[in-house]
């Protein structure tokens, strides 16, 4: 088995063309990719990172924002610790968007999975959806807030650093054994030996 202590799932969503892909590349690979193009279906990345000297594996999954993908992307949703509601703070459409996407997790995703909402391509001189405002729908809503640029590598780290930093307090604060088939909050922190990519 690998060594790791906890493995926590992360799935992103948001509208089409926010940077979701970008932001988990950027992460897990350290790049930004030129013409990225949209993501099918679902597609999953995964790193392991240092929480406090103990190894967490985070499971990825970066969901497609097209709608016609809708029904594929909802069935990730229920095993997520973690879900990364991502809007462009140029696109104001992507951010009037955010209460159908509540509205998605409230349908499908567990009741205490973490959320966290992030404006993305702070890095673009367009901005039309000002950091305060962001950060108020954010608390309106119960979720953590952060604005990103996958692109200028801004926060991009901060975010998933938070996420298993903030997961990993709660299965330790609930006793969570890696080794047993938990019941995580809203699915499962346990690891898992082997991983099936689900690019469709
Ligand atoms: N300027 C800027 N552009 C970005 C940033 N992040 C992503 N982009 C661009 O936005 C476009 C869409 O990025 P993707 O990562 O494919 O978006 P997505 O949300 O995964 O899109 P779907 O897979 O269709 O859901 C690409 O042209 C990226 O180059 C950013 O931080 N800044």
């Amino acid at each position: 088995m690998e060594d790791y202590k906890y493995l926590f799932k992360v799935v992103l969503i948001g509208n089409a063309g926010v940077g979701k892909t970008c932001l988990v590349r950027r992460f897990t690979e350290g790049l930004f990719p030129p013409g990225q193009g949209a993501t099918i279906g679902v597609d999953f990345m995964i790193k392991t990172v240092d929480v406090d000297g103990e190894k967490v594996k985070l499971q990825i999954w970066d969901t497609a924002g097209q709608e016609r993908f809708r029904s594929i992307t909802q069935a990730y949703y229920r095993s997520a610790n973690a879900l990364i509601l991502v809007y462009d703070v140029c696109c104001q459409n992507s951010f009037d968007s955010l209460p159908q996407w509540l509205n998605e997790i409230e349908l499908y995703a567990g009741s205490k999975v973490l959320t966290f909402l992030v404006g993305n391509k702070v890095d673009k001189m367009s901005k039309e959806i000002p950091t305060q405002i962001g950060q108020q729908f954010a608390q309106r809503y119960d979720m953590t807030f952060i604005e990103t640029s996958a692109k200028e590598c801004e926060n991009v780290e901060k975010l998933f650093m938070d996420i298993a930093r903030g997961l990993t307090k709660r299965a330790r604060d609930l006793n969570l054994q890696p080794e047993e088939n938990n019941e995580f909050p809203s699915g499962g922190s346990t690891p898992i030996s082997t991983f099936s990519c689900c690019k469709i």
